[in-house]
């Protein structure tokens, strides 16, 4: 076990944990949501207003910060907690995700990736061993393995393929993370929507030892019902006492079915993104703030809810600065969902904690199939 670095479990009900992540940057309460800093920044958020809504730990992102400013820039300043003024923990990924998504020209072999910038077209290369070196340059206090997460619909055999080549990955990202007390190195479970494939690489993961395990692979379009059938049997297959984190996920009822199958952390642009779209998420269901029957709404996003923009301004206001494009709308409305995403997170971690989670989400549920919001 890496020292500095450890998993209380605290109480379980049913397959649902509840516990604390403790880094030497802090705890971290699971089951966690953590907001997607992109670029050193969680957009339209001060550091301290993240912290404001319950988060205790954020998402960096490697592509992005590789190639603006450079990671090595950002050592040189110091390392990214001091650069964005986070001194919470900070997870960052390997960088391997959004190259697929979004750079240009990629090359995919054995050794890595290689690949033109999207913002400049200036070619780079991501391998596992460059990838460790950035996430170490950022001073990451969790760092993610070098994955390929096949895109789907993909046959078995490209899956298969796939997860044998994350594996071989995972390796080299274990020998290249060397000794880092303090900091932790997650693996990531690859295999698509197949058990044995799971299983296959679960066992890989085991074999190679990580701090943390991830579950990869999902939430890349099969669907919530094939999600869940995978989360039924997936998260199982990893230690029970290290912490379980199932990347990009999620929308509120995929975060809650993900926790109640065994998942302690999860992380999201969907809050952050969808603010700033005017989609706002209430505890009874979804609104978008542009209709236009907000328009002469007094009432606040959400009456229980005690963020800022439902403490201090009505729809018909949120409606009015998101029709004018103004900036406060996007301060504001991503608040209120980071808030959201937060709360939801805390409820389920007293439920667990309380026994009493098979009522939390019932009513979870009940509460969003009210009719108008
Ligand atoms: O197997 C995977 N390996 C590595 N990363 C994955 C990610 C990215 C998780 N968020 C990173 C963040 C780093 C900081 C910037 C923002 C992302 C996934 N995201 C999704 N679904 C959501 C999706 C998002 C986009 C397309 S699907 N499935 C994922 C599967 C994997
Ligand atoms: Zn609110």
């Amino acid at each position: 076990m890496t020292q500095g670095f450890s998993f209380d479990l605290h109480a379980t009900d049913g397959k649902a944990r509840t516990g604390v992540i403790r880094t030497p940057r802090g705890e971290i309460r699971t089951p966690a949501f953590m907001p997607v800093g992109t670029a050193g920044t969680v957009k339209a958020m001060l550091p301290e207003s993240v912290r404001e809504t319950g988060a205790d730990i954020i998402l960096g992102n490697t592509y992005h910060l590789m190639l603006r400013p450079t990671a090595e820039l950002i050592d040189r300043m110091g390392g990214l907690h001091r650069f964005m003024n986070w001194h919470g923990p900070i997870l960052t990924d390997s960088g391997g995700f959004q190259v697929m998504s979004l750079a240009e020209l990629r090359k995919l072999t054995e050794r890595g990736v290689t690949f033109r910038s999207h913002i400049d077209g200036s070619r780079h290369e991501l391998t596992p061993e460059r990838s460790m070196e950035i996430q170490r340059l950022l001073g990451s206090d969790i760092v993610m393995a070098f994955d390929e997460c096949p895109a789907l619909p993909a046959d078995r055999t490209r899956i298969a393929e796939s997860m044998r080549l994350s594996m071989r990955w995972a390796q080299r990202s274990r020998d290249a993370f060397g000794d880092r007390p303090g900091h932790a190195l997650f693996g990531i479970q690859q295999g698509g929507l197949e058990r044995d494939l799971r299983e296959e690489s679960a066992e890989a993961l085991k074999a190679i030892g990580f701090d943390g395990y991830a579950v990869g692979g999902l939430a890349v379009g099969e669907g919530q019902e094939a999600m869940f059938a995978t989360l039924d049997f997936a998260p199982d297959m990893l230690p029970v006492d290290k912490p379980r984190y199932l990347m990009g996920v999620g929308k509120p009822d995929d975060i809650v079915g993900a926790v109640k199958r065994g998942i302690d952390m999860m992380d999201c642009v969907l809050p952050s993104r969808s603010g700033r779209t005017g989609q706002v998420f209430t505890r009874h269901g979804v609104l978008n703030i542009k209709n236009a029957r907000h328009r002469e709404d007094p009432r606040p996003l959400d009456e229980s809810c005690t963020c800022p923009a439902c403490r201090g301004y009505s729809r018909a206001y949120l409606h009015h600065v998101f029709r004018a494009n103004e900036i406060i709308s996007a301060m504001l409305l991503t608040w209120h969902n980071l808030h959201y995403f937060q709360e939801l997170m805390a409820g389920m971690r007293a439920a667990i904690a309380e026994g009493r989670f098979a009522a939390w989400e019932a009513e979870f549920h009940a509460r969003r199939a009210l009719g108008d919001i």
